[in-house]
């Protein structure tokens, strides 16, 4: 491989320590009383789904489904646009570059090699991904790059993208190439498209936007959902060892985590509420548009000063219980985690295989502010497969697995409403942590088991009307409403959109690649 840029100083597979001193050298973060690492990533602080891209070519024509998610672009403008943003890297005094593995499981593991214009990114990458042994470093020919230069800006008259930003995937070349942006989080879900591509065409592995751990009894549990629903803050909890907070493969075998690290929302967040993410707010954490309290480095959590969307990335054994290599069984329960907006579903119900499907490829919850460009409050949206925006290819493909995987494995499928209870957002609250948590544990332990279970008369779906440690009114989400038939309205209008973005999906207009594959 030949990079114009070999002539700069090219810092490669720098420990996260040594990075935290350039960049603190280079006046690009700050170091707070915990010993984590403050940095911003400049004007963006959220993902651009609008500005993602695939390679349209021979490889990817007849597979991928051309969605909005997944723009074309045509092999000339990527041609185009990766030579001048490797020229554009070539002008630097200096790059970062570190190679990687993306999967848990050996059968699986895809090598990549991260080239960075700025060392914090280079830092993010080491805290997220899966880091080489000396051993596996000598010889090592990563199989993908990932290309990243947050101050190179695109042309879109002639690189064919939509602004300055973009995301670009080319299946051919084996690259990312990811420019005018610093949000981290493009790395990484750059890096879960590719999987969701690879992993089910070449492996027949459904890839999973959920977050995974296992219990005592060695039982795992995966949790769905899209942004900001609480796979990461609900993975994390003392009682179950950790496998992933967002990413992951279901083979034969069981479950797998695709990265080596977590990346945490940490608006709000308190040491009382989410012990374990607090914690690893430490020395070796990369934190993210957060600030100072006023006069001190200590992290003000409240401040919503740059963005909603603060985050913190840790390798995953900054949280004590995780299991490395980050491997577990077959599943016994799923949650669908989604954070309903109009405050209609019940905090936690139980659903059947066919209810399952159904909920399944609604991918229904509220997008919370800030993780994408332009998201300010609670914004209702349906994303297939609790992921639509990382899908390369068409939803019933991994619809169709995932169905044969519930019916295999017999897996208990669950939806809980993290979001809003007594009301819609701007009226009710948010569902306490505590009780969703204490939900998750009840429904974890077999303590629902036997206990009566009543069919929501719109939805159909099926609410314990126990649940210890949970008042028996939060349950129903019609009487914690001061007004029932305003309840009733709000259901019978969610009910509607659901039933509209199911014929949507089932529309020939959306079958375009499905009998392809
Ligand atoms: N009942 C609840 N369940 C889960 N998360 C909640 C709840 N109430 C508030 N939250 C907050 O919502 C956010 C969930 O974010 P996170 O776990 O990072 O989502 P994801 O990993 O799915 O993107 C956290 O900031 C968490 O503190
Ligand atoms: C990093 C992201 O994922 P999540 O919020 O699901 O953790 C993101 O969507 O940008
Ligand atoms: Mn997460």
């Amino acid at each position: 491989m030949v990079y114009s840029f070999l002539k700069n100083k090219v810092h490669y597979q720098l420990p996260a320590d040594q990075l935290v001193l350039q960049i603190l050298e280079r006046g690009e973060g700050a170091l707070s009383n915990t010993g984590a690492l403050l940095i911003r990533t400049g004007e963006f602080t959220g993902r651009s789904p609008d500005d993602k891209f695939i390679v349209r070519d021979a490889v990817t024509e007849d597979t991928v489904h051309w969605n909005r998610f997944n723009n074309a672009m045509p092999t000339a403008c990527f041609l185009a646009l990766e030579k001048d943003l490797l020229a554009y890297l070539g002008s630097k005094e200096e790059v970062w570059m570190r190679d990687v593995f993306a999967c848990a499981d050996e059968k699986y593991r895809l090598s990549i090699r991260m080239i960075n214009e700025l060392p914090a990114s280079s830092h993010f990458a080491a805290n997220m991904f899966i880091c080489p042994q000396p051993e596996e470093l000598l010889g090592m020919k990563p199989e993908w790059q990932v290309i990243h230069a947050p101050g190179f800006q695109a042309d879109p008259l002639r690189h064919g993208t939509r602004k300055g930003n973009f995301t670009v995937v080319s299946f051919s070349h084996k690259k990312i190439l990811i420019g005018g942006t610093g949000y981290t989080g493009e790395i990484k879900k750059g890096v879960f498209t590719i999987l969701n591509y690879l992993l089910p065409l070449g492996h027949g592995v459904l890839p999973m936007h959920c977050s995974a751990n296992v219990g005592k009894r060695g039982d795992t549990a995966l949790f769905f959902g899209l942004s900001g629903t609480g796979k990461t803050t609900l993975s994390s909890d003392p009682a179950r060892e950790l496998i992933g907070d967002d990413e992951h493969g279901w083979d034969e075998a069981g479950v797998f985590n695709f990265e080596g690290g977590c990346y945490a929302k940490i608006i709000d967040l308190s040491e009382q509420r989410e012990p374990e993410i607090y914690s690893a707010v430490r020395a070796g954490a990369l934190v993210e548009n957060a600030g100072f309290l006023p006069g001190t480095n200590g992290i003000d959590f409240k401040s919503r000063e740059i963005t909603e969307n603060t985050r913190v990335s840790y390798p995953l054994n900054f949280i004590s219980n995780a299991r490395i290599p980050s491997v577990t069984g077959i599943p016994q329960n799923i949650f669908f985690l989604t954070c309903d907006a109009y405050g209609v579903l019940p905090p936690i119900s139980k659903l059947t295989p066919e209810q399952a499907m159904f909920y399944y490829i609604n991918g229904y919850t509220a997008k919370v502010a800030g993780t994408e460009v332009g998201v300010m409050e609670p914004q209702i949206t349906f994303s297939s497969c609790f992921g639509a925006p990382f899908l390369p290819l068409h939803p019933d493909f991994y619809a169709g697995m995932f169905r044969a995987k519930i019916e295999e494995s017999g897996a208990a499928v669950w939806m809980i409403n993290t979001g809003w209870t007594g009301g819609p957002y701007g009226t009710g609250q948010r569902i306490s942590l505590t009780y969703t948590r204490a939900m998750l544990s009840a429904a974890l332990g077999g303590e629902l088991d036997d206990v009566v279970f009543s069919c929501h008369p719109l939805f159909g779906l099926w609410v314990p009307q126990f649940c210890p440690g949970v008042p028996a009114e939060l349950l129903n989400p019609r009487d914690t409403w001061e007004d029932a038939l305003a309840y009733d309205r709000a259901a019978v209008s969610l009910l509607a959109q659901f039933a509209e973005n199911y014929e949507r999906n089932r529309s020939p207009s959306a079958q375009t690649v499905g009998s392809a594959l």
